[in-house]
């Protein structure tokens, strides 16, 4: 057999000195690495005129996450190899500035995996009790930015998010999806036949309830504010069993009763990131805004026909009541491109000549991971 004996033996060692080697050079290469990101916020400081200078780039780290994964000559796949760039990146810049993210707690939920992916886990990640709560957090300065969920495959819009927005003067500076994996977790010690309840978010019931009719028919469904909660319980309540993601089960320790039990395997919950600052282009983005327009005949043709005469593609419209009465309709949107473009300005411009007002929510680089 090829590798074994002391052929294989030699071979592994000489094979491990070569990787000796090659840590060497990545631990030489990454601390230089570190070391221009100091300098980078050295020059950050001595640029600002006083106000607090701004480390995080969204628009740079979506350009050196899309250059790896374009340059990445394998064997590792893209997706990886951009993960492991998304750490360094994230170590680099807690070098610069320790970054505090609020997210949409409690911890364990798919809102915090969210957050770890799109800033990698070198952050301080810090739960709040509710969407309005990660907004008044960042807009009191006591985070520097905030994740909510924003729209899921299955479901469709959080509309609390979307509202949020109406009020609330944060910008849009990121989106970030995840796949959504819903497990049927338990205690360990738990027998399948003793599960009388099963605790949830109403959202991740709505994605699994084929899975659960067809296989839990008749046993009691309990919803609770989170996922994460919902394991909680199922850890110290027995006779209960939890649907929630990876990250719950570790944090309680549950075990797998069945697995990726979520009727559509696609899955999938969109996530925004919002912040203070507007950022740069990056040159592929999307742009976000609201707009309110007069209840009137073919107000939403002259809402869109700006868009189409200048070939910029719509991702979203949604429309949402308005909250003081005063707006006929209120309709976010969501197109490709960045507000710094001039297809986009020119465009801009005809639907504020129309609309009742127009808000820009952020212009902000599309997802790379
Ligand atoms: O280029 C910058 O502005 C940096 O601060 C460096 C760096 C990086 O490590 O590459 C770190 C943080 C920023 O969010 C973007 C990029």
């Amino acid at each position: 057999m090829a590798g074994s004996g002391k052929n294989g033996e030699e071979r592994l060692s000489q094979l491990r000195e070569e990787i000796d080697r090659i840590d060497g050079e990545l631990l030489q290469l990454i601390s230089a690495r570190a070391r221009c990101a100091q300098e980078v916020a050295e020059v950050k400081t001595a640029a600002g005129d006083g106000s607090d200078p701004v480390f995080y780039r969204p628009e740079r780290e979506a350009q050196v996450l899309r250059r790896i994964k374009a340059e990445n000559p394998g064997p590792l796949p893209s997706e990886e190899m951009a993960r492991l760039f998304r750490e360094v990146m994230s170590a680099c810049l807690a070098l610069e500035k320790p970054m505090r993210v609020a997210f949409l707690g409690p911890v364990g939920t798919f809102t915090q995996a969210a957050a770890l992916k799109h800033f990698g886990h070198f952050v301080n990640s810090a739960p709040m009790a509710a969407i309005d709560e990660v907004f008044r957090e960042v807009e009191s300065r006591q985070a520097h930015y905030g994740v909510v969920p924003v729209e899921n495959s299955t479901e469709g819009m959080i509309n609390h998010t979307l509202d949020m927005f109406m009020t609330s003067p944060l910008k849009i500076c990121g989106e970030v999806q995840l796949r959504i994996h819903h497990h049927l977790l338990t205690a360990p010690d738990r027998e399948e036949g003793t599960i009388a309840r099963i605790y949830s978010h109403q959202q991740s019931f709505a994605q699994c309830r084929k899975w659960l009719d067809s296989h839990w028919h008749g046993v009691e469904r309990v919803t609770v504010s989170s996922n994460a909660e919902a394991a909680r319980r199922a850890r110290e309540e027995p006779g209960t069993a939890a649907i929630a993601g990876d990250m719950a089960a570790e944090l309680y320790g549950l075990t797998k009763l069945a697995a990726t039990i979520e009727d559509r395997p696609d899955n999938t919950t969109r996530f925004l990131i919002v912040g203070r600052e507007d950022v740069a282009p990056s040159g592929k983005d999307k742009t976000s805004i609201l707009v309110s327009m007069r209840n009137k005949p073919g107000a939403l043709y002259q809402l869109l026909e700006p868009f189409h005469s200048h070939a910029i593609s719509l991702t979203r419209i949604e429309t949402r009541p308005s909250p003081t009465g005063t707006w006929a309709y209120v309709f976010y949107i969501d197109f490709e491109g960045h507000v710094e473009d001039e297809t986009v300005k020119s465009a801009l411009a005809q639907v504020e000549a129309e609309a009742v007002e127009v808000r820009h929510l952020g212009s902000y680089p599309l997802g790379v991971l």
